[in-house]
């Protein structure tokens, strides 16, 4: 009986008859099938008998028998001589499919540890086609009693035909589960695939040549990495994390972590699969700096209080562990935005992880099968988005219970915890609500992150989430690759742009960056102005619509536009790793906001310009931008935001609302401070902020390369001293710099 088993292309045939596997006891045979261009067909068997395993595994052929799609049985004497398989002629493009003879064979037998390259010796890579792909998938929804299987499959169906390789048992010698049954009832059913010499990587439906009953995915090293593929890996490991909140042995001490504390970054029994979840699924070879101890942290069971850089890589800290565990179950994060939560989203089920949200701009039907999904008792989510405003509601506090009563109920995330504090730059009285979490859940471990929190914010999220026996991560928030400036902002607004133009043709013509403005107005005609004189530019903000806002940052992502001027609704999680350079047209609301900011350039480690123009008279526009945003607050609606908005809070609204004000002064204040400061450091400047000590950077900042005269940025010789423990003292106006300013023009 002849089985189709698996078709596979290699990129020149003559390699092909160098190609062996090493498994010594293994007993069937191969045939292959040589198509040549003109259509010719060579058929040679491979005999599998004496077989040997001393050949160093490094072949295609060995990569597909690794990831189980593919048996083994071919070996050196076993090759294919280039006088059996004919007119083998590796420039022209060709079809080899390779089947299986004989029965009892195992599916697949086994893998073979020691391999770990994903390419053959010469370094190329393979491409694989299963041809059983479609008829497994139809099998698997006629398999009711098996839910939990078939969500993850249906979640990955389409982006990712890896994930649907089959998942068999590996040491039982003779198996008969479907899975195998599938691969069996393949019998002759051969499909021919068209091969190019230059392999394609992206994974896409391929063009059947004649027969089109099967759709073929191609596999490739890229799109291997991915959940489900992993999930049938560390079966055999079943790790068990635990379910439960542990603060038992620690009593009221925290544990800090930045270097030299040992006790996260030792060994723990999950080490392995984390690793390999780490590469699999997330495509990463290692880890960043303290990644790994706020894992282990967090799959322990702990009250975890993350604090790392911008693009210091907080979302790993949490996504993966999310995926840990044979009994993982639901995570629910806090995301403030969602855009932010949006592009997490989508990066997270392009990689095949079961993630869902609940927010306003999913569809009814949408909303419906998320929530048919939440109360099913085999629910395969993993991590569940929603914003503050939703958590608190009614409906979702229900959804809540079920999971907890149901036992699936992990962990609550909240990611940029800042925003819980009054003190916290991005203040959201709904994130004063997430306490709800701890009261409802006693036992349930908390996790929150932030890249922006001084002493006292930490302080007030933890006390406010009511988090216990914590584990701290922190890391310096240095960014050492960022060269920090501030330039004194003309009133002549022509030559601010004149300037800006010039720092971009001159220095980066062709590389990405973002510049930051006060109104939508401004976005617009900075962006104007920069694309008249042919730079590719495009503005940003709230009033656009949120597909244009979607499109927007998906053309500048990817490179269609290079510069985007926006107002602060481009900013956190933006995560594009090329941009060379931020730019503030006009000075940030706090050192917190500057920081966020700033930190979406040099992503990738290379070096990358922050420059910020300061002008004290720009302050009168800041005034009014708080004001009205203050004025947002008051009425509690967070536009931006989602729809669900919590109930009023128990505290005084005018009170609050006051000291909003008061703290927002404060952080201007600092801000003002940074700008004018023209001695010190703007690196130790803003560590010091961040209660961090540093040295100078003596290279990388306008205060260290060419100090400011003292008078150039703090204009002391003016009657308006407006920094220096600025309050909003009422200024004098300056008519030009914000005559065109509006409360509607306005974004926050
Ligand atoms: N271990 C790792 N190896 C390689 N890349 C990583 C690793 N961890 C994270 N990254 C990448 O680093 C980038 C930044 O990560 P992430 O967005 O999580 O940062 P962040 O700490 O949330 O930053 P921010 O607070 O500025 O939004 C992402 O593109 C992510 O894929």
């Amino acid at each position: 009986m002849i089985r189709a088993l698996s078709k596979c292309k290699v990129l020149s045939l003559d390699k092909f008859k160098r190609y062996y596997c090493t498994d010594n006891f293994i007993d069937y045979e191969w045939s292959t099938t040589f198509k040549n261009k003109s259509g010719k067909i060579k058929k040679s068997v491979l005999t599998g008998q004496d077989r040997s395993s001393s050949v160093k595994p490094s072949n295609n052929l060995e990569f597909l028998n690794k990831h189980g799609l593919l048996m083994k049985g071919i070996i050196p004497s076993e090759q294919v001589p280039i006088e059996s398989s004919g007119i083998i002629d590796p420039s022209l493009e060709s079809t080899i499919i390779i089947e299986r003879i004989g029965d009892d064979i195992d599916y697949p037998i086994k893998k073979l540890d020691t391999l770990n390259n994903l390419y053959d010796e010469n370094g190329d890579n393979v491409v694989v086609m299963d041809p059983s792909f479609e008829k497994k998938k139809s099998t698997r929804k006629k398999k009711p009693k098996e839910p939990k299987e078939e969500n993850v499959y249906s979640e990955t169906t389409e982006l990712s035909a890896p994930g649907d390789q089959p998942k068999p048992k590996r040491k039982t010698p003779k198996r008969k589960d479907t899975t195998v049954d599938n691969l069996q009832v393949k019998e002759s059913k051969i499909e021919e695939v068209k091969i190019d010499q230059t392999p394609p990587l992206d994974m896409k439906p391929l063009k059947l040549k004649k027969k089109k009953t099967v759709v073929d995915y191609i596999i490739n090293s890229d799109n291997i990495k991915n959940y489900s593929n992993w999930l049938y890996q560390i079966k055999e490991y079943n790790i068990d994390i635990g379910s439960n909140y542990n603060n038992s042995n620690s009593k009221e001490e925290e544990v800090s972590i930045s270097s030299g504390n040992e006790s996260y970054s030792k060994q723990f029994e999950w080490d392995r699969v984390v690793s390999e979840c780490n590469k699999m699924v997330f495509g990463n070879d290692s880890f960043r700096r303290l990644q790994k101890e706020a894992i282990n942290a967090i799959l322990s069971n702990k009250d975890t209080f993350i604090s790392l850089p911008t693009g210091g890589g907080k979302s790993l800290c949490f996504q993966l562990p999310a995926l840990i565990g044979k009994d993982a179950g639901v995570n629910i994060v806090i995301s403030p935005l969602l855009a932010l939560m949006q592009d997490q989203l989508s990066k997270l089920k392009s990689l095949g992880v079961p993630v869902e949200t609940l927010n306003s701009q999913l569809s009814i039907s949408e909303r419906k099968r998320v929530f048919q999904e939440l109360n099913n008792i085999n629910c395969s989510i993993k991590l569940l988005y929603v914003t503050p405003e939703r958590f608190s509601g009614s409906d979702f506090q229900e959804i809540l219970v079920n999971i907890h009563d149901r036992g699936q109920l992990k962990r609550l995330i909240v990611d940029e915890a800042h925003s819980i504090s009054e003190w916290g730059h991005d203040f959201r009285p709904s994130y004063r609500r997430l306490s709800l979490f701890r009261k409802q859940f006693p036992g349930l471990p908390i996790v929150a992150l932030t890249a922006t929190a001084t002493d006292r914010v930490e302080k007030d999220i933890k006390s406010s989430l009511q988090m216990r026996s914590i584990v701290n991560i922190r890391s310096s928030f240095m960014r050492s690759n960022l060269i920090y400036q501030v330039r004194l902002k003309s009133q002549d607004s022509q030559s601010v742009l004149t300037d800006i133009y010039a720092y971009i043709s001159k220095k980066y013509p062709k590389e990405s960056g973002i510049i930051y403005c006060a109104t939508t107005k401004d976005c617009e005609i900075i962006s104007e102005y920069l694309s008249s004189r042919g730079l590719d530019t495009c503005f940003y903000h709230a009033s656009l619509k949120p597909s244009q806002r979607i499109q927007l940052q998906n053309d500048w992502t990817e490179g269609r536009f290079k510069v985007v001027c926006t107002t602060i609704a481009f900013g956190m999680g933006i995560d594009k790793s090329n941009t060379r350079f931020v730019i503030h047209h006009t000075i940030p609301q706090s050192i917190e906001a500057y920081y966020q900011q700033t930190g979406r350039a040099g992503r990738d480690g290379q070096t990358s310009d922050c420059i910020l123009y300061y002008s004290k008279f720009d302050l009168i526009l800041l005034k009014k931008l708080m004001a009205n945003s203050d004025k947002r607050t008051k009425l509690s609606k967070e536009p931006f935001q989602d729809e669900v908005y919590p109930d009023e809070t128990d505290e005084d609204p005018e009170e609050i609302l006051k000291q909003l004000q008061a703290n927002k002064n404060d952080m201007l204040d600092n801000m003002v401070s940074f700008c004018v400061n023209t001695k010190e450091c703007r690196r130790v400047s803003l560590l010091k902020y961040f209660s961090e000590q540093s040295k100078p950077c003596k290279t990388n900042c306008d205060n260290c390369i060419s100090p400011h005269l003292p008078h150039e940025l703090d204009q002391s010789n003016t009657q308006e001293r407006v920094y220096s423990r600025f309050s909003y003292q009422p200024m004098k106006k300056k008519k030009k710099s914000n005559k065109n300013i509006s409360y509607d023009d306005v974004d926050d």
